[in-house]
């Protein structure tokens, strides 16, 4: 592979200017998809999958109204509460990493990520029951057990609907998910079912494996931040990555800061546009598609003279815990259509991004489990120290 060729222009700066990275959601009807509209839907797909892979979808369900308002009202409350109440949910108590992370305390790159958020995933009322030496870290292939287990939520006398309305757009956003998955399948030309058994898992009847991540995240300004003072170097509010998992439904405030590399390497705004969620395809479906879907990297530079917090509400998808992946899509599998997309947009070169390729790629042949369970080990040392003190890395 050689490297990208010189762009032709400097073009616009901002992917909101860019119209093929508009979807409408309302256009993909799972049950016609030869419909004209559902054509049109599929056709601007393809060119974000090879494109940036990172599109404006409007019209969701949580692209806009009271589901979305509901949630900023939740999100500026919760951030809103002093740091002891916020703290009291802190990350550190769950051996399942759901929780809050302070200011300053979680890393991308190995640099201090300036945010603080709280994460969740899968309601679970119990932890999964394990064996003693999966407890006593014996069995290292299972330690991804431990990612199942209940959230952690604060009470509704201190912010009104806080559970109830972070239940619902985990919900909502899971049946998203799955229409994108089915329109990804009709995009790349594969069977119907191929990429949405991998989000079912093998356990599929009982759902008991399968596994997403959300995180209600603030970006604040000031120096000083909950008495942390902010790294005058520094404006990472989350450094350059790509998500490890499946597909990204992000959906931010008007605040900017949020930034995609374009194929080139050049870094270019994602401004909020209203009536829209940022999707993006995490590193999964590059592994798998070897490539021709673009997993695009991305990054949230923080702004300490901004008046006004910058809060997101970000939810990613990922195979089941149990999945595994036998091999790559193979080549007659995918359709000619995608194929010619490819060419065009980027046939014969090589991708630039600050990342390194296959960073959080899945092991073909091993459980899913092992790379959701690698990606949160390296970004919360903390939960480590505190339940997993054998894996702590000695440096
Ligand atoms: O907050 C945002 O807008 C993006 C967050 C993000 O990329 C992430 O947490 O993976
Ligand atoms: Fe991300």
């Amino acid at each position: 592979m050689t490297a990208a060729p010189a762009p032709a222009s400097a073009t616009a700066d901002s992917l909101a200017t860019q119209k093929t990275y508009h979807l409408d959601y309302a256009d993909w009807d799972p049950a016609d998809p030869a419909s004209a509209s559902s054509r049109r839907f599929i056709a601007s797909l393809q060119e974000a999958m090879v494109g940036h892979g990172f599109f404006y979808l409007f019209n969701s369900p949580l692209s806009h109204g009271p589901r979305r308002e509901g949630m900023y009202d939740v999100v500026s409350r919760f951030f809103a509460l002093p740091l002891e109440a916020r703290q009291r949910i802190t990350i550190d108590r769950s051996p399942h990493f759901r929780g809050y992370t302070a200011f300053g305390d979680e890393t991308t790159q190995n640099r201090q990520d300036l945010r603080d958020q709280v994460d969740f995933g899968p309601h679970a009322p119990e932890p999964l029951p394990r064996t003693r030496d999966e407890i006593e870290g014996r069995a290292e292939k299972t330690n991804w057990k431990n990612l199942i287990g209940p959230n952690q939520y604060v009470p509704d006398d201190e912010v009104p609907g806080f559970e109830r309305t972070v239940r619902q757009w985990f919900h909502e956003a899971s049946r998203v998910s799955e229409g994108l998955t089915e329109a990804v399948e009709c995009a790349l030309g594969v069977e119907r079912g191929r990429l949405g058994s991998y989000i079912k898992g093998k356990d599929h009847d009982e759902g008991r494996y399968q596994y997403a991540r959300m995180k209600i995240i603030r970006y604040p300004p000031g120096q000083q931040v909950d008495g942390v003072q902010r790294d005058a170097h520094s404006r990472q509010g989350v450094g350059a990555h790509k998500d490890s998992g499946w597909l990204t439904l992000l959906s931010t405030s008007p605040v900017d800061g949020l930034e995609v590399q374009d194929l080139h390497g050049r870094w270019i705004n994602v401004p909020y546009l209203a009536g829209s969620i940022v999707v993006n395809f995490g590193q999964q479906f590059e592994n798998l598609s070897h490539g021709l879907i673009q997993s695009a990297t991305h990054r949230v530079i923080s702004n300490p003279s901004s008046v006004a917090p910058r809060y997101s509400v970000a939810w990613f998808s990922f195979p089941a815990l149990d999945t595994v992946f036998a091999r790559p899509l193979a080549d007659d599998e995918i359709g000619d259509d995608i194929k010619r997309h490819y060419e065009r947009l980027r046939g014969g070169w090589d991708v630039v991004s600050d990342v390194e390729k296959g960073d959080l790629f899945a092991k073909f042949g091993e459980e899913f489990g092992e790379v959701a369970w690698k990606g949160l080990v390296r970004s919360h040392q903390g939960v480590v120290r505190r339940w997993y003190p054998h894996l702590v890395v000695q440096s």
